[in-house]
């Protein structure tokens, strides 16, 4: 694996090399008005000193063990590191798709201590929303969140409603691959490091996403390690950015980006939350329209086409039909 060198926040790491180039976002305090300025023009920014998550920077495992309660939590297992998001109310019209990980719900102790037995040939990620279920030293911890910035945010962002926050806890290696939500998002970390691979939205047509009616949906079908070219040739032309994201740091991911997250081998576990929020409504049309509004017209006009043919082997050709020839 070839490997590139790279420095975050004065510290060194050593990082898989990717056939992409990319360049740092900034890193700013969060009262910067750079820092302002970036998250109102829904541009990915690392802030520093926003104490978000302050009230849980002492989570570790063993905390969480001792405070998180008996409740069941899902953990995903990989054979390979990889945890590609799937959407399970996608299965029934996808007969052949084999999910690439399994799920299995335990409790929290039960997790830790599949971690600690370091000879697991499975990888295991845990990601639960987090709930008023945990112990209440946890829920103590979560009501001194600074909320009062990160409504401020919200508020300032015209952003919807806080959906959930969820815990990751991820075993060092494991990787989130490329996929873009359609949320706005407040990435907290804990505890350990992340590699986030950052795309603006206008780099859809090199990252080839899965029809709209896959389990697979909104993610890359491009494998980052082995891309092929010939089936996803735009792919060569792919320009990312990227961060790298430690202890006490929070990134502003904002809606329709694409990312990839990879927990920094070497660094042990990692422990983030994340604060989705709905998308801001669009109060007036602006052109010309942004990357991110492109994207959303065309998963309208997918789920439209798809809805009207109601049968998905229809739309490969439906949908080369409209554009060959004319639009090519
Ligand atoms: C959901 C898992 C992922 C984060 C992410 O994709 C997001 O917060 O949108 C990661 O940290 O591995
Ligand atoms: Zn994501």
């Amino acid at each position: 694996m070839a490997t590139v060198e790279g420095v975050y926040g004065g510290k060194r790491f050593n990082l898989k090399k990717y056939t992409f180039p990319t360049q740092q976002i900034p890193r700013l305090h969060y009262r910067d008005p750079e820092a302002e300025r970036l998250i109102e023009s829904g541009q990915p920014v690392v802030l520093t000193d926003s104490e978000l998550v302050g009230s849980a920077y002492h989570w570790d495992l063993a905390y969480l063990c001792s405070n998180l309660g008996s409740g069941q939590y899902t953990v995903y297992s990989s054979e390979n590191k990889k945890f590609k998001y799937y959407d399970e109310k996608k299965l029934p019209q996808n007969k052949d798709f084999t999910p690439p990980t399994s799920h299995s719900d335990m409790t929290f102790q039960e997790f830790a201590s599949k971690l600690k037995k370091n000879n697991t040939s499975e990888c295991l990620y845990l990601q639960q929303p987090l709930n008023d279920s945990v112990g209440k030293r946890v829920v103590m911890d979560f009501t001194n969140f600074n909320w009062s910035w990160a409504n401020e945010q919200q508020r300032k962002n015209r952003w919807g409603p806080l959906t959930s926050n969820l815990l990751l806890v991820g075993m060092e290696g494991v990787i989130t691959p490329a996929h873009y939500d359609e949320q706005e998002n407040l990435f907290a970390q804990i505890q350990g490091y992340k590699r986030f691979l950052l795309f603006d939205p206008s780099q859809f047509e090199c990252l080839y996403p899965y029809p709209i009616y896959h389990p697979h949906d909104r993610q890359s079908q491009v494998d980052f390690d082995n891309p092929d070219l010939d089936k996803f040739p735009m792919f060569s032309k792919l320009k990312g950015y990227e961060a790298i994201v430690g202890p006490k740091d929070v990134l502003y991911l904002p809606m329709y980006w694409w990312h990839q997250v990879e927990s920094l081998p070497g660094y042990g576990e990692t422990i983030s939350i994340t604060f989705w929020y709905k998308a801001a409504p669009t109060m007036k049309v602006v052109y010309p329209l942004t990357a991110g509004q492109k994207v959303a017209i065309m998963r309208n006009i997918e789920k439209m086409i798809a809805e009207a043919l109601n049968d998905n082997t229809e739309m490969p050709t439906f949908m080369r039909t409209m554009v060959q020839g004319r639009y090519t």
